[in-house]
Order: C-alpha cells, then structure tokens, then sequence
C-alpha cells in the first residue's frame, strides 16, 4: 500500500467537463427531468495481503497430505477432484473456484502420488499463454519430471500422441472438431480429466464440448466447486447476480473464499460524455499507483469498436485472464443490450477481477446493470438519478 493521499487531489474528475457542474454537496443540476450530480470517485479499498487464505502456513487440521503435500493447500471439494482416481472426471464450476489451480494439482498428485507416468500425460488449455501457464506451474509442483508431459493449446494441437491420461482445461472453449478427434482417436478411454465452466461459452447454438462430454462419459465423476478464490465478496455477488437469470448452471451458488472485511462496492463511473469517459478509464492506472497498484495490474475492457483509449483491450478478450483491477469502459445500453450472449460477456469481464473492478458507461447505462443490486455500487461521476444512501445488499 501506498502512503496516504489527500484524497480531493487524485479524486476530483477531470476539469475538462464541459458542462458547469455544481459545487460538491451543492444542490443536483436537473437535465431534461433528470438530475445529475457530480460524485468524485472514491478512494481504493485495497484488500491487505497476503490474505488468511493465501498464507503458506499450516493447512487446516486433520487435512494435512501424507507424502508430497501437493493437495495440503486446496480446499475440500477441490481436493475431492484433485485425488478422484483417473476415470473421466469433469471439474464443473463457476469463475474463480480453481479449476486451472486443481488440474494442475490433480496431474502432479495422479503422477506423483499414483505412479501415472508423466510421458503418458497430454495437457490441452485454451490459449498458447495459457498453456505455458500450465507448464510452469506444473514444473514448479513436480520439477524435472514435467518436462516428459506434451502440454499444448488447442490451435496448436496438430497431430496429437497417442497418451493414456488426456487433462483439458476449459473445455467449452475447445473447437468441436478437436474434441471429436479425441474422442475417436480415444474411444472409451476413461483416463480423461476436463475443466469447464458452460457460463463461460458465450454463443448459444449447438451443443459445444462441454455438453458433448457429459453424454459421451455418462459415467464420468462430476465435481462442483464452490468457493471462489479470486474476487472480493461485491465483485462476486455482482457478478452471480448479472449471470443468474441465463446461467446454463442454475442453482449453482458461489461462496467467496476471500474475508469479507476491507472490500469496496464495485465503481460504477456516470460518464458525461465520451471524453468524459476516456479521461476517467485513461487516467485510473495513475489514479491507483499511490494504493501500490502497478499499472499492469489494471485491465481496462472495452466493446467491440470502441477506440480511443490505448490501454484498453478488447472484452471479448476477457476470458481466463485475471486482473487485480477490471475497468469495463462502454457498458451502455446501445453496447449491452438484454441478451444473453452480451449478460455472458459482461459476467465473463467483470469475473476476471480480483480486489477492485469499474463499470463505466455514458448516460443510464446497459440495462444489465439494472439486474445488479444498487447497493453494491458505488456511483461516482456525473451520476444520475443520484441516490444518497445505497440499499442494502441481497446475500448471494
Ligand atoms: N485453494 C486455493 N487457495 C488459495 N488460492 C486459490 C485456491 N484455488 C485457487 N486459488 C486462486 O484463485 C484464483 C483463481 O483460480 P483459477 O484461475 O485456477 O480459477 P478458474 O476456476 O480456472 O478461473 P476461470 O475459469 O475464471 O479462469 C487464482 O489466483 C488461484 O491462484
């Protein structure tokens, strides 16, 4: 963390606002019956770290692993999927529980703890960086041994071995022409473990991997995890709650594994207009440096065309990444309507955060937004329809 700031100095909006705006705690400006008052963004909650959850210290009691301690740190259910035995095995479950975290566990305890040779693993992930992500976490657990595993991304797959355990991480991202070939180079070999999350595949249409594999493997052990690891409790109930009415998982809750004390609401930035916008979202990074936030650690997403800030990158790019801030810029009506597939790439965006995520948007915003409860917001901006007390949150 930073040293303490004077908050009006970094916090004031831009001078460039072009409307005259009134004096802070003066009376709201009304435009066209709607009244607009000018908020400055809040001062960063920022989480202490290493949090309870993180530290390396002593797992809980009766939990400890004989032998490698490769599953000492993992929490129940994930430690169920890390040691089932190597049978089909499909680790379900939402954003941030862990499954990337698990497989690589679950492959280094299968080859050191159950004699699986590691020359006979095959590791697929989404992307070439996610695949190198998987290798070196896997070299960090196992060491040397590792090296003997083919682990690729799914463009790269190209002529596959013909290896015994067979691993996939996100498999709903998998292009079903993979999948298929897998599968008939395969048969019913059982040894294959995948990950996925069906909220994370954004079309609808045919039946994808996923669902595939469900009805290729009816005997296939399912796992669902739980707790999220990655986001702080506003950021997730904001979350679940903008999934839930398409989620393809209904019921399936998530509690967060991260302690409730010292979170902030999720941002919500009432932009006046584009410049307006611009400024904010090219301006936060600098904003957070003095809270010991490194410009890299913020992720600014935009929708498809929207130009004008050179850090941003696309939403649609969100997915398996992770950010410790996520900045959604454009989260407008016109940009997110109410379907589905914009719900999904809205819940994919704002699920990579880890301690402190933005929404901003011109205007009332996408009425996706609506689905959110107003109190775990904070409005800042040129905020409109100003409440001064935010409700209270609905328990996830
Ligand atoms: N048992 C755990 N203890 C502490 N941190 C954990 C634990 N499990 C996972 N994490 C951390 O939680 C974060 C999310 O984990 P991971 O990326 O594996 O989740 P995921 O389910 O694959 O996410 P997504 O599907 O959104 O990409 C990571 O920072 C990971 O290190």
């Amino acid at each position: 963390m930073g040293s303490p700031v004077e908050p009006n100095a970094l916090f004031e909006l831009p001078e460039g606002a072009r409307v005259p705006r009134p004096a802070r705690g003066g009376r709201p400006r009304h435009v066209g019956g709607t009244s607009i008052r000018h908020v400055p963004m809040p001062e960063p909650v920022l989480p202490v770290r290493p949090e309870p959850h993180q530290h390396d210290g002593p797992p809980l009691a009766g939990m400890e692993e004989v032998g490698t301690g490769l599953l000492d740190h993992v929490d129940a259910m994930q430690r169920v999927a890390a040691s089932a035995p190597p049978g089909p095995l499909l680790i379900n479950a939402g954003p941030g529980t862990g499954k990337t975290h698990i497989l690589t566990r679950r492959i280094a305890y299968l080859v050191a703890e159950l004699h699986v040779p590691a020359s006979q693993c095959l590791v697929l992930a989404r992307t070439t960086e996610a695949a190198d992500a998987l290798r070196r976490e896997l070299d960090g657990l196992l060491g040397p041994v590792a090296d003997d595993m083919t682990v690729r991304a799914f463009d790269a797959a190209g002529e596959l071995p013909p290896l015994g355990h067979l691993f996939v991480d996100d498999l709903e991202h998998m292009p079903i022409r993979l999948y298929e070939t897998l599968r008939a180079d395969r048969g019913d070999q059982p040894a294959f473990t995948a990950t996925g999350d069906p909220d994370a595949h954004i079309a609808d249409g045919e039946p994808g991997p996923f669902e595939r594999f469900a009805q290729d493997y009816p005997e296939a052990r399912v796992v669902r995890l739980s707790r999220n690891h990655r986001s702080t409790a506003p950021i997730l109930a904001a979350a679940m709650q903008l999934i839930t009415p398409v989620s393809r998982a209904p019921g399936r809750g998530m509690l967060p594994a991260r302690p409730a004390a010292g979170t902030a609401p999720v941002g919500r930035h009432f932009a006046l207009d584009d410049r307006d916008e611009r400024h904010f979202a090219g301006q936060l990074a600098e904003r957070l440096r003095p809270f010991g936030v490194a410009p890299d650690e913020v992720a600014i997403l935009a929708p498809e065309g929207y130009t004008g800030i050179d850090t941003a990158r696309p939403i649609t790019s969100a997915a398996g990444r992770e950010h410790r801030v996520v900045c959604c810029v454009g989260v407008t009506a016109e940009a997110f309507p109410d379907e589905p597939g914009f719900r999904r790439l809205l819940f994919a965006a704002m699920s990579r955060a880890r301690d402190l995520l933005y929404v901003s948007h011109i205007g009332n915003g996408s009425p996706l937004l609506d689905d959110i409860d107003p109190g775990l917001f904070t409005p800042f901006g040129h905020v409109r329809g100003h409440r001064s007390q935010p409700e209270q949150p609905r328990l996830l």
